[in-house]
């Protein structure tokens, strides 16, 4: 017999849910971006994969921004952290931008939860200016700029993990 693992995944020990929709998102990051506008200029964005790949696209538009990087971490296994990997840097050619710390460069990624991933981003790059769309507060003072804070028992639900679905009404017994 299979035995299921009875450990809480990060998602079910946050218990509250807080879907996120596109339209609210586009606006939470053009919200950002009025923000960051008043930081700048940034040589270049970083996102952080894969979740921060959607705020960086639309903040690097907004900015005017075209050379845009990546640092690629893996944590979470859908809902459970494991241990931190980072399986790319940026390249030469944007340390070079940041001087070898990151100064000017922007990373951005979706959220900051426990901090983990910003603290690792951090210790890469320094000076660089870490913007996230939402903060939870754990790793709220890892984070420079962002726009909205949310409980840590929050589970946030982005727009790509998620798909419209029949919800029964209320008065039948609805959550
Ligand atoms: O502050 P932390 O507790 O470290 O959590 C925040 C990180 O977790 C999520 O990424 P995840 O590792 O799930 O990968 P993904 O972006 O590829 O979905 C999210 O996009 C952040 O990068
Ligand atoms: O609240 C969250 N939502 C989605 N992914 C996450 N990764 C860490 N925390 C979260
Ligand atoms: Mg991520």
């Amino acid at each position: 017999m299979v035995e299921k693992n009875s450990e809480p995944s990060a998602q079910e020990r946050a218990g509250r849910p807080f879907p996120v929709s596109w339209d609210q998102f586009h606006r939470d990051c053009r919200a950002l971006t009025w923000r960051l506008n008043e930081v700048g200029p940034f040589h270049a964005v970083i996102a952080i994969t894969r979740g921060g790949l959607v705020p960086a696209a639309i903040v690097a538009r907004e900015l005017g921004l075209r050379v845009i990087d990546t640092v690629c971490v893996a944590s979470y296994d859908h809902d459970k952290q494991g241990d931190l990997k980072v399986l790319k840097g940026i390249s030469e050619q944007t340390a070079k931008l940041g001087g070898g710390t990151g100064k000017g460069l922007l990373i951005v990624d979706d959220l900051v939860d426990t901090g983990k991933t910003g603290k690792l981003v951090r210790e890469l790059l320094p000076d660089a200016h870490f913007a996230t769309v939402y903060a939870k507060p754990k790793g709220r003072p890892l984070v420079d700029t962002f726009i909205t804070e949310v409980s840590q028992d929050t589970w946030i639900f982005f727009p790509w993990d998620t798909a419209l679905s029949f919800q029964p009404p209320i008065r039948d017994g609805a959550a």
